[in-house]
């Protein structure tokens, strides 16, 4: 059997991790460094570009990272990239309550991917979006904001479905399909190049 092409994924989500395991694993041997990488104040590619430099510093090779955000359509996108510290601070039920006074429940998931191939390589990003609406919270509490976030075209929310299915369809499942086509053409290119020197 051919031995699989290892690939670094810096993040301290455990949730995160093995969902990149089921999307990732078949054809890569993902490795993990668990650390919470610093990050800044800005659009999520802003946020994603630091954190993979940042994680390329720390891991000397290459290496790739994601920033998830939420953002509401009633606040222009907020909180964004921004989710974390308002689930943080205000749980999911607060961020339901955030849009008490608005008929527009209208919600974006977010995955921004950046992957680096290493120091002082400049980091290359992979987006995916999935538009849906925030409810009242349904199904498992593991994961984040997943039980307020019910994807459009379907009638769960995303932990009230199977994570099988969440993850054909998902944020992270479109940004890393990018991920993954890069990464493989780049493997492609190196092959044919190693047969012509
Ligand atoms: O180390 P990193 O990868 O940064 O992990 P993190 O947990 O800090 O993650 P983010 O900075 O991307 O913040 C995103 C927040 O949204 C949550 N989250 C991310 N992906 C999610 C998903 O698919 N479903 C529900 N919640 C999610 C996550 O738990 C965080 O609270
Ligand atoms: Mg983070």
């Amino acid at each position: 059997m051919a031995t699989k092409q290892k690939l670094l994924f810096v993040t301290g989500n455990k949730n995160k991790l093995s969902e990149m395991q089921d999307l990732l694993g078949d054809h890569f041997q993902l490795d993990n460094i668990s650390i919470d990488l610093p990050e800044i104040q800005g659009s999520s590619i802003e946020v994603a570009r630091e954190k993979c430099r940042k994680a390329a510093e720390i891991a000397k090779g290459p290496v790739y990272v994601e920033d998830s955000g939420l953002g509401f359509g009633a606040l222009n996108g907020l909180p964004g990239p921004y989710i974390k510290w308002f689930l943080d601070s205000v749980g999911i039920e607060g961020l339901v309550k955030m849009l008490d006074g608005y008929t527009d429940k209208s919600a974006i998931a977010s995955c921004t991917v950046a992957y680096s191939a290493g120091p002082g390589s400049e980091p290359i990003i992979f987006e995916g979006i999935v538009k849906g609406s925030i409810v009242d919270p349904l199904g498992s509490r593991h994961f984040g904001w997943d039980p307020i976030f019910k994807p459009d075209g379907y009638e769960d929310t995303y932990a009230s479905m199977d994570v099988a299915l969440k993850n054909t369809f998902s944020h992270r499942f479109l940004a890393v399909s990018k991920l993954r086509q890069y990464l493989e053409k780049e493997l492609e290119l190196r092959k044919s190049l190693a047969v012509m020197e």
